[in-house]
């Protein structure tokens, strides 16, 4: 008997979630013999609920949020030896993994495309002890993207983001990192750090134009910038997509990163989007962890 679990963040997806709701779990109904609808109350539910799921050895589970949700969904199975099939309808502002995977954007057409054969391999990414499914930045402008309201985060998506790294830049401040890149130690200035996944960052989806899903890979790009100035020169760049190391940036895959500060300076890393653990920090792939429904 194959069983699903579908997880529900009722505070996205605005009016219509209730209606998303349903036609999910219609949709569900005609893939699997059960299904268990779920509701999160607050920060921590989502991973809780999958889990369990997990430990009960359910054939799949699905979740319906934005990237917060669905980071929380992967982070309860990541860890468990019966991993469930996982798969998500985006409800979230920017929706990377969706944009990663082609999975649509818009909530009703996602649940019609979602099928019991469209399922592919997914890497995720291990920081610390925490699982990352598209990316770990660290810097000035990942800091102050920590510091984005919650509220108008949810309001102005995107934007809000792009504000608050432009405002951020005028105060511009590099850092010297150590690296240790798979063995190889580097020190490195730099504004800011990326280490990704997915060719979706942030909502801009070619900005890593080689990462793919499955590919067993790390895909770090750093800004080498120590002025504004520098930081500035870096746009055209970043905004042409990444794939390889340029005078203003650096682009190099890997499979596993440690990450430190050189001074005694505290920095706090952005995982998926939201504020994540302090450096140091140490990251790998887990290549084709799970199987994802796309
Ligand atoms: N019932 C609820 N009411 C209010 N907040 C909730 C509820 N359930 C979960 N949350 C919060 O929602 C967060 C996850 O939100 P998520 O990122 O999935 O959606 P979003 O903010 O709409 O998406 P995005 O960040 O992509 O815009 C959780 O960390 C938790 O704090």
């Amino acid at each position: 008997m194959k069983k699903a679990l579908l997880v529900v963040n009722p505070s996205s997806g605005g009016e219509q979630a209730q209606e998303y709701e349903k036609l999910a779990h219609q949709k569900l109904t005609t893939m699997f013999d059960e299904v268990v609808v779920l509701h999160t109350k607050k920060a921590g539910d989502a991973k809780n609920f999958t889990r369990e799921a997990a430990v009960d050895r359910y054939h799949s589970v699905f979740v319906m949020g934005g990237d917060g949700t669905v980071n929380e969904g992967i982070n309860g199975i990541a860890e468990q030896a019966h991993r469930p099939n996982f798969g998500f309808i985006p409800l979230g502002t920017v929706n990377d993994l969706a944009r990663a995977l082609g999975i649509p954007l818009e909530p009703e057409e996602a649940i019609a495309h979602l099928s019991m054969d469209a399922l592919q391999p997914l890497d995720i990414g291990k920081i610390n002890d925490q699982y990352f499914m598209n990316v770990v930045a660290i810097g000035t402008i990942p800091e102050s993207i920590n510091d984005v309201d919650p509220e108008k985060k949810t309001k102005y998506g995107k934007f809000a983001y792009f504000i608050s790294g432009i405002k951020q830049l005028a105060g511009t401040q590099s850092y010297k990192f150590q690296l240790v890149i798979d063995g190889q130690e580097k020190q490195i200035e730099s504004s800011t750090l990326l280490v990704g996944l997915t060719n979706s960052i942030g909502g801009f989806e070619t900005l890593i134009p080689n990462a793919k899903v499955n590919d067993g890979k790390l895909h770090l790009v750093y800004l080498k910038d120590t002025s504004l100035l520098d930081t500035l020169k870096t746009l055209p760049d970043l905004l042409k997509g990444v794939d390889s190391s340029t005078d203003h940036l650096a682009y190099q895959t890997c499979e596993t990163i440690q990450i430190a500060l050189n001074e005694d300076q505290e920095l706090a890393t952005n995982v998926d989007g939201d504020e994540g653990v302090k450096l140091p920090v140490t990251l790998k792939v887990l290549p084709s962890h799970l199987m994802i429904y796309c």
